[in-house]
C-alpha cells in the first residue's frame, strides 16, 4: 500500500529543505476526541514503527511517519529542537481538544557520535487525566491492523562484553576513582538475544507496561524500554525531575532492602553525585528550585532505588523540555563526576558505543512542553535481534562482583518481557 506522501528524511549535516509542496493535506493536522477508555498500547496496528511514551496507561503513542530526522554531533539536540519547531510550526492545526496536538518523539544519542532520532508520527493517540484524543497529519492510508505475533525461541549471547569482562572493567574504574582521577562513573554493558521470528514490538511494550506501570514505557525507532527515571517534565515554566542512583534488590537483604539502602554510605554517595549534577544544572536555568535534603526509597517490581524528586520554575520560558534534557545529559546517574572525565572513562572502558541507551528519550510539543526519561531498562530491537543494555554507578566503595550483578538485575525487565512473550 503506498503512502499518500513521502516521509522527509534530513540527514546529518544536510541543509534542511523547505517544507514539501506536494500534498497540501500533509500540512494539516486534525485532532479529535477519542474514547478515554482506549488502551493506548493495545491499539498499535503494526509490529514495528511504534513511537510511545506511556506511564500508568496515560501518555502518547504514534505510528506512521510524517517526518523524521536522524542526526549526530554535539549540537544534535539543538538541531532537532529547531527542526521540531519548524516542522510542527508549519502544520495547520484543526483541533477540538484543547491542549492536544501533534508532537515529536525524540531519542538522543548518549555520546556525540551516536545517532539521535526525532520522529513526528502521522497518527498520534494521547490520553491524560481522563481525556483522550487522536491527531492525524495528512491522510494516512488506512491499514488493517496486523495481529500481534510471538518471537518464538530466544537464544542469548554476550554482546560487546561478557559479565566477567564487565566485572574487570568495573574494577579498573574503581582503581581510577581510588587514584583520584574522578569520583564516580557509570559503566554499562550489553547482552544480545536472537529470536526465532522477527520481534513484534507491541508484545514487549505491553509486557513492560503491565509489569512496570509506574515507569515510562517508551519506544522510538526500535529502542524500547520501561524507564523509572524521569529526566525532565516541562509544563509551561514548571519543571520536575526524578533522580535515581543507589540500587538494592531483594536478594541483598529481603524486606529490609529500603532501610539498608538508606543506611548504605556507598549508595548514598552514589546518589549524592547524581542529585547534585541535576540540581546544579537546573539551578542555572530556574528562578525557583526545590531540592529535598535527602533521598527516599523508590520500589519497583524487581529492585529498589534511592530517589530525589526535584521541582522548579524555569527562569527563561523559551527553554523547551528538550533544551533542558540536553543540558542535563549525561547526569551523574548515567555518566559520572566530573562529567567530562567520566565520559572519557566510559569511552575507554566500555566495549562499544551506547547508541541511545542512557540518553534522553521522550516527546516534545509545539509549545516546548514535554516529558523526557533516561533510556534505561531498555533494548534496541532490530528484526530478530534484541540488544539489551544496563549499567551501574561505580564509586570508591564499589564491589565489582556486586555491581556486575546489579547490571544483570537491571536487564530483568526486558529479559522477562522477551521470555514471557516467546511462544
Ligand atoms: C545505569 C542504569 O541505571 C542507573 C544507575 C543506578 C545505580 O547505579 O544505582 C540507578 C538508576 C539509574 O540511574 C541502568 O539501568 O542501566
Amino acid at each position: 500500500m503506498t503512502a499518500p506522501y513521502a516521509p522527509r528524511t534530513d540527514r546529518p549535516g544536510s541543509v534542511v529543505p523547505d517544507l514539501p509542496r506536494t500534498d497540501p493535506a500533509t500540512r494539516v493536522a486534525v485532532t479529535r476526541p477519542l474514547d478515554p477508555s482506549t488502551d493506548l498500547l493495545a491499539v498499535l496496528p503494526a509490529p514495528t514503527g511504534t513511537a510511545a511514551f506511556v506511564v500508568g496507561g496515560d501518555g502518547l503513542v504514534g505510528w506512521g511517519t510524517h517526518a523524521v530526522l536522524r542526526t549526530s554531533g554535539p549540537d544534535a539536540a539543538a538541531r532537532i529542537g529547531a527542526w521540531v519547531t519548524r516542522t510542527l510550526g508549519a502544520l495547520e492545526h484543526d483541533s477540538d481538544v484543547p491542549g492536544a496536538g501533534p508532537v515529536a518523539f525524540v531519542s538522543l544519542g548518549f555520546d556525540d557520535p551516536d545517532t539521535a532520532v526525532a520522529v513526528i508520527p502521522s497518527v498520534l493517540l494521547g490520553r491524560r487525566d481522563g481525556v483522550a484524543f487522536r491527531t492525524v497529519i495528512g491522510a494516512p492510508s488506512v491499514r488493517t491492523p496486523v495481529p500481534v505475533s510471538a518471537p518464538g525461541r530466544i537464544s542469548w549471547s554476550d554482546a560487546g562484553m561478557s559479565a566477567a569482562a564487565f566485572t574487570t572493567a568495573v574494577a579498573a574504574a574503581r582503581s581510577r576513582i581510588r587514584a583520584g582521577e574522578l569520583e564516580k562513573v557509570v559503566l554499562a554493558h550489553d547482552l544480545e538475544a536472537q529470536a526465532e521470528h522477527p520481534i513484534d514490538e507491541r508484545l514487549l511494550l505491553q509486557h513492560l507496561a503491565d509489569a512496570y506501570p509506574s515507569c515510562a514505557t517508551f519506544a522510538v525507532d526500535g529502542l524500547l524500554g520501561a524507564s523509572p527515571e524521569l529526566l525532565v517534565r516541562r509544563r509551561g515554566t514548571r519543571i520536575s525531575s526524578r533522580v535515581l542512583a543507589g540500587t538494592a534488590w531483594p536478594e541483598r537483604s529481603g524486606a529490609a532492602v529500603a532501610t539498608e539502602l538508606l543506611s548504605s554510605a556507598k549508595d548514598l554517595a552514589e546518589h549524592r553525585f547524581a542529585a547534585n549534577s541535576v540540581a546544579d544544572t537546573l539551578r542555572a536555568v530556574t528562578a525557583e528550585l526545590d531540592v529535598p535534603a535527602g533521598p527516599r526509597p523508590l520500589a519497583l517490581a524487581n529492585l529498589t532505588h534511592l530517589a530525589t524528586d526535584i521541582t522548579g520554575v524555569l527562569a527563561d520560558p523559551s527553554l523547551s523540555a528538550l533544551d533542558v534534557a540536553s543540558r542535563l545529559h549525561p547526569t551523574a546517574a548515567v555518566g559520572g563526576t566530573p562529567r567530562d572525565v567520566a565520559r572519557q572513562v566510559i569511552r575507554e572502558l566500555e566495549a562499544g558505543p551506547r547508541g541511545r541507551y542512557a540518553a534522553p528519550v521522550g516527546w516534545i510539543d509545539a509549545a516546548g512542553d514535554g516529558d523526557f526519561a533516561i533510556a534505561l531498562r531498555c533494548a534496541q530491537v532490530s528484526g530478530r535481534t534484541v540488544r539489551l543494555f544496563a549499567g551501574c554507578g561505580v564509586v570508591a566503595g564499589s564491589d565489582p562482583e556486586h555491581e556486575a550483578r546489579e547490571a544483570q538485575v537491571k536487564m530483568i525487565p526486558v529479559r522477562d518481557a522477551l521470555e514471557r512473550t516467546a511462544r
